[in-house]
């Protein structure tokens, strides 16, 4: 009956001892099973067979040594009900395996947990005597969603509990496009549960509170397509603790706490979803903005959540992508989609002499070669900017510029409206601030907060992008180093966001705009990833970028810090966003 390659795969990154068995001759068994009705959709796929042993805490988080100690016991057991399953369905002669490879996360995970998994499937691959496979964990949450939606070239957003990003596939690797600066998404809520002395996972049981909360105003901080929780989750607690301003060292937090304590916890859970997942969905959007993409899908067990997955659905009809997650079980840790990977790795020939099997915990999604899939590639090109951007719509008029920011449905209007007015309001100042310290940037004319809509005035004759030159990059490299100086950045200089021409001057001109992803900062950090930014631009525009490259450096250098030069040489090393 079936014809198809067989894949058991192992799973024990943290606190799932998962088995599976993957069949991929079933696979047209399950798309009949998968019909149009809901109900039928809701089955589970024929073609994956899971088994799984869950880890629970008694008090506190995931402790690796008891994680691993479950791993010990649990991963032999499930294995033997996969590899039953397996024997029962196998209809090969009986001297044949019952399966074709063993597939096994490798990584990212606690190195005592992926060790006893990495034995089991080496003593397994040994005895049956068929091929091994080692399958990123961060990798295999992305591929199942691309496997059930059938999505040729899908962004992709993790949102799991040690980890949370936005990855695309380019050039025979996952890019990571933006991710958390601290913690994973599904950690981030758990600490918070854990304060509140809630038992772990926490992830579901805000989830149930959030139903009966309201909305209040909580931390929001997205960074280009980068994201970080700390200060949400901080504040958060102190919400919680009803900290105020008498029990805090002058600090002013406690404006909403009750006098019997913090703010209802139903209200924070509510709250916490709304901020964060908005965070999460906004970048989402960014990135298929960015890539040009239709098509988004998701993965990790905070993809569970139903709050979230309403939000990324609504984002993509309102901007006419598809959207995908798959069923709950692929979500949470699993050992279906390392089977799954597995056998795509497998049928690509990618598999693992016994002495290269390490495991790696910290693996990196963008460390894979991605052997089992060609072409569907994502472009990182910014078409249509105006008509499909992640952000605001822009209108022309005359010798006028109108851009406004529109109303997000996915977002809840309180939060909606503080964006669009805080983030109108920066614009507003970056730009004006930009051309006090001497960069050519166009006039406000008008400032529209209840509509969150700028006028400008219309600079340049055209885009930097379509008249590259080795002078007007060298401008651009000193505009940067000028905002810099005055404790800025401009937060998304592409070659799109320069314009240049004479106009009514007499010189040539190069204006910096589109200020609305900038912020103050003082780090060093910051000011490299605004030159790396304009770097990769550069890459991706020009046909002999090199000089270019050159030139943004020395103007960079004529007018700023070399010590951000550097920190853009480290930022380079660290091979991420879009380099090739
Ligand atoms: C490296 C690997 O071990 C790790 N896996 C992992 O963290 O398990 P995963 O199953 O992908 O995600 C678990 C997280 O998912 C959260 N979670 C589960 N159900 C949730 C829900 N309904 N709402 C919000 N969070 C939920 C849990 O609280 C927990 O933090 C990872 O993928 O980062
Ligand atoms: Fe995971």
């Amino acid at each position: 009956m079936s014809s198809g390659v067989r894949v058991l795969g192992i799973e024990g990154t943290a606190w799932a001892a998962s088995a599976a068995v993957y069949d991929s001759g079933l696979e047209g068994a399950c798309e009949a099973a998968s019909g149009s009705d809901t109900d039928a959709r809701a089955r589970p796929r024929p073609d994956v067979f899971i088994e799984t042993d869950a880890y629970q805490p008694e008090s506190g988080g995931i402790h690796p040594r008891e994680a691993a100690e479950h791993m010990h016991n649990a991963v032999p057991r499930v294995v033997e009900t996969a590899l039953a399953h397996a024997r029962e369905t196998h209809d090969g002669p009986a001297d044949e395996p019952p399966i074709d490879a063993v597939a096994f996360s490798r990584g990212p995970g606690l190195g005592p947990c992926l060790r006893i998994v990495a034995t089991a499937a080496r003593a397994l691959s040994q005895a049956l005597e068929v091929p091994l496979v080692g399958v990123n964990h961060m990798v295999a949450h992305l591929e199942i969603g691309r496997h059930t939606s059938g999505f040729d070239s899908p962004v992709c957003l993790n949102a799991s509990g040690a980890n949370a990003h936005l990855l695309a596939y380019r050039n025979g690797r996952y890019r990571v496009l933006g991710e958390t600066m601290d913690t994973g998404v599904g950690n981030a809520l758990d600490k918070f549960t854990r304060h509140v002395g809630w038992s772990h996972p926490g992830g579901p049981k805000v989830e149930a509170a959030a139903e009966a909360g309201e909305y209040v105003d909580l931390p929001y901080v997205v960074k280009g397509m980068d994201f970080s929780f700390s200060g949400i989750m901080s504040a958060a607690k102190q919400a919680y603790d009803g900290v105020s301003a008498s029990q805090t060292s002058g600090g002013s937090s406690g404006e909403r706490s009750e006098p019997d304590g913090g703010v209802p916890v139903e209200d924070i859970c509510f709250s916490l979803q709304e901020n964060v997942f908005g965070m999460l969905t906004e970048v989402a959007e960014r990135a298929l903005s960015l890539t040009g993409s239709d098509e988004l899908v998701l993965g990790g067990g905070v993809g569970q959540n139903a709050r979230l997955r309403e939000m990324l659905a609504e984002m993509c009809d309102q901007r006419g992508a598809q959207f995908h997650a798959p069923e709950p079980r692929f979500l949470r840790d699993n050992a279906g989609m390392i089977a799954v990977l597995g056998a795509k790795m497998y049928a690509a020939g990618d598999t693992l002499a016994l002495e290269d099997s390490r495991v790696d915990p910290d693996f990196r999604p963008d460390q894979v070669p991605v052997t089992w899939r060609d072409g569907g590639e994502v472009t990182f090109e910014r078409e249509n900017d105006e008509i499909r951007g992640a952000e605001a719509l822009v209108t022309f008029e005359d010798d006028r510029v109108i851009k406004r920011r529109l109303p997000k449905r996915y977002r809840h209007p309180d939060l909606d409206d503080r964006l669009r007015r805080e983030r109108t309001t920066l614009e507003a100042r970056l730009t004006s601030l930009a051309r006090r310290a001497g960069v050519p940037t166009p006039v406000v004319v008008d400032v529209d907060l209840r509509e969150a809509t700028l006028e400008f005035e219309s600079v340049g004759e055209s885009d930097l992008r379509d008249a590259l030159s080795s002078d007007r990059v060298r401008d651009v490299g000193a505009h940067l180093a000028t905002i810099h100086r005055a404790g800025f950045v401009h937060g998304d200089p592409t070659t799109r966001n320069v314009r240049v021409g004479a106009r009514q001057h007499e010189t040539d001109r190069t204006y910096l705009i589109d200020f609305g992803l900038g912020y103050h900062t003082d780090h060093l950090e910051d000011y490299a990833m605004d030159l790396h930014v304009f770097d990769q631009s550069l890459v991706g525009t020009a046909d002999d970028p090199e000089p270019l490259r050159e030139a943004f450096r020395d103007g960079y250098r004529e007018a700023g810090e070399e010590r951000v030069l550097e920190r853009l040489r480290d930022v380079e090393g660290r091979g991420r966003y879009v380099s090739e």
